[in-house]
Order: C-alpha cells, then sequence, then structure tokens
C-alpha cells in the first residue's frame, strides 16, 4: 500500500553523489562539483528534485502525495510508458513504469556533471498486461543550471511493439497564474477538457483554469517565464508536448494535492504520442528533455 512517510535523513546540503534515502524510500541524490543537485526515486524512476547550483528548487512536489509500492508520486518528473493518459488498450493510466520499482545501474560525477542510470526490465507483472520484452533507460544528470533527462526504450524481445512515453514534468512555479509558456504559436493541439482540436494563435499559453493540451509536433525549444526567473525547455527525440494544469475545481478533487497546489505547478511534458514509437527487435529510441536556468 502507498504511504505517506518521513524519516531522519541526511540534511541534502550534505548530500554526495550515490544511494539515498527520500521520504523513506530508496532513492539516488547527484551532487556536482558546482553544487548542482538533483534527486531520483528509485520507485518510478522519478525524479522528485532538482536544485540547480545557487538556486533554488524547481520542481513541484505536492506535499500531500503518496510514496511507496503502487503509488504513483504527484509531482516531479513521472516517467510515462508504455501508455499516455488511457489512449491504448492498457487498463493502467499513463502506463506501468511510473508505479514499479526501477534499479540503479550507476550514479557517479564526472567532469562538471553528476549523472545517475536507472532501469526497469519486464517482469511476469508487467508482461500480464503488456506482453512484451522491454527495457528503459532513463539518465538523470545535473551541471550548474541545467537538467538532462534522457530516455531510453529498447526491445529485448523477438517481435516489434509500438508505444507512447512522457516525461511528465511538474515544473514549480511562484503562482501559475503569473507564468508564461512561450513558443508554441502556430501549434495545431488537441484540448482534452474539451477534446477539440485547436490551434495556437498567440506565443504565450497562461493559465486562470484547467488546461489540458496535446501539442502534436512541438518546438524543440520552450521558455517559462514568470517574475524574476527564465526557465528554457528544450527536448530532442520527443515529438509532442503536453501542458497540463489542473485549475481549481479539478485540483479539489486529487485527493494528493492540496486545494491551492494548482498554483505552483505547470506540467510541461515531452511526449511521444501522436506517432507511437515502433521498436524492431533489438532496437531502441531515446529522448530527452533539457531544463535550463537562466542565471
Ligand atoms: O492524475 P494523473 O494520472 O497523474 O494524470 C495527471 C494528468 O496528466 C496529464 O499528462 C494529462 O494530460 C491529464 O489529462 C492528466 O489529468
Amino acid at each position: 500500500m502507498p504511504t505517506m512517510s518521513s524519516s531522519n535523513e541526511q540534511p541534502r546540503a550534505f548530500r554526495p553523489t550515490g544511494p539515498c534515502e527520500f521520504n523513506g524510500q530508496p532513492a539516488v541524490h547527484l551532487r556536482s562539483p558546482g553544487g548542482a543537485q538533483a534527486t531520483v526515486l528509485l520507485h518510478g524512476g522519478h525524479v522528485v528534485s532538482w536544485i540547480p547550483a545557487g538556486a533554488e528548487e524547481q520542481l513541484f512536489l505536492s506535499p500531500a502525495t503518496a510514496f511507496g509500492e503502487g503509488a504513483a508520486v504527484r509531482g516531479g518528473v513521472p516517467v510515462i510508458f508504455p501508455q499516455f493518459n488511457l489512449r491504448g488498450t492498457l487498463p493502467v493510466k499513463h502506463g506501468f513504469a511510473r508505479n514499479r520499482a526501477w534499479t540503479l545501474d550507476q550514479a557517479q560525477v564526472r567532469g562538471e556533471h553528476a549523472f545517475a542510470v536507472l532501469r526497469l526490465e519486464d517482469d511476469d507483472a508487467t508482461r500480464a498486461i503488456w506482453p512484451h520484452a522491454f527495457a528503459l533507460e532513463l539518465t538523470v544528470s545535473v551541471d550548474a543550471g541545467r537538467l538532462d533527462m534522457e530516455l531510453a526504450v529498447i526491445n529485448r524481445g523477438d517481435a516489434p511493439f509500438e508505444c507512447a512515453a512522457a516525461l511528465h514534468t511538474y515544473l514549480g512555479v511562484g503562482d501559475v497564474r503569473r507564468a508564461q509558456l512561450e513558443g508554441l504559436i502556430n501549434r495545431t493541439y488537441l484540448d482534452a477538457v474539451t477534446d477539440e482540436t485547436r490551434e495556437q494563435w498567440i506565443d504565450v499559453v497562461t493559465v486562470a483554469q484547467e488546461l489540458d493540451r496535446i501539442y502534436w509536433n512541438a518546438p524543440d525549444q520552450l521558455l517559462l517565464r514568470e517574475p524574476g526567473r527564465r526557465l528554457t525547455i528544450a527536448s530532442q527525440g520527443f515529438e509532442d508536448v503536453v501542458v497540463w494544469n489542473p485549475g481549481p475545481e479539478k485540483c479539489a478533487t486529487l485527493p494528493d494535492m492540496p486545494a491551492d497546489g494548482w498554483l505552483g505547478m505547470l506540467c510541461v511534458e515531452a511526449a511521444q504520442i501522436g506517432t507511437p514509437i515502433h521498436l524492431h527487435p533489438g532496437d531502441e529510441w531515446a529522448g530527452m528533455q533539457t531544463l535550463i536556468l537562466a542565471s
């Protein structure tokens, strides 16, 4: 059962690169020589914290989230695989990768970077709902003002498969009503609130209420602006971008969010949804999302 837990952990300010605990859960901490930090839960291969050198936390993590076996952590960067939302035959919203225990392959400091590689492979439980032999490899790297997250999907079986994937990044914001996301002008999107296809006519996306959009073939660089902050959101390999905020009404129905939680977050998700990832036996696909805080 998912649990809410806390423990007497080593203060984050002193944690070196290597295995650690985060809210009582096995995790890996990254610390670059320049002082940039990130923390990744083994559960879900889930980045839960990113603190660039000399800056504050950049990701939203709900204070009401559950942790542990079976939980989908609310905030950070959930890994979505092999299905986006309920767009497919799986009964599990956003697939199963975010609900499973990954393994830590390595955690190292190299040059100015600290990085970790986490891995998830198929087992009896995944094959029971998705009958394919796969491996996921998530590489998370921090350096100065930059976070790189690369997700690789490998077909380890003897038959082709198709899947979707996304890095469902919850960016922390001071007040989402004062945040602006730039760079999506002239793109076509599915408005998942009204189920209509629309065109983005102005360059700025703002949030005042529930917003749930899949931008198809989105540009590979976006900019989040809010007072005192500029954050570049870049991607490679992922063709689509999902922008999501539950707004006040939907947020009030989410048991793992405080009522005003929607004000402090904006999801900007690097995603491959419209054109499925198609992998032959032995093939690999990779997509990356990079966040860069302007100094
Ligand atoms: O509550 P979940 O399963 O984490 O999903 C959160 C949101 O994730 C977004 O990616 C979807 O576009 C939304 O429709 C969904 O509500």
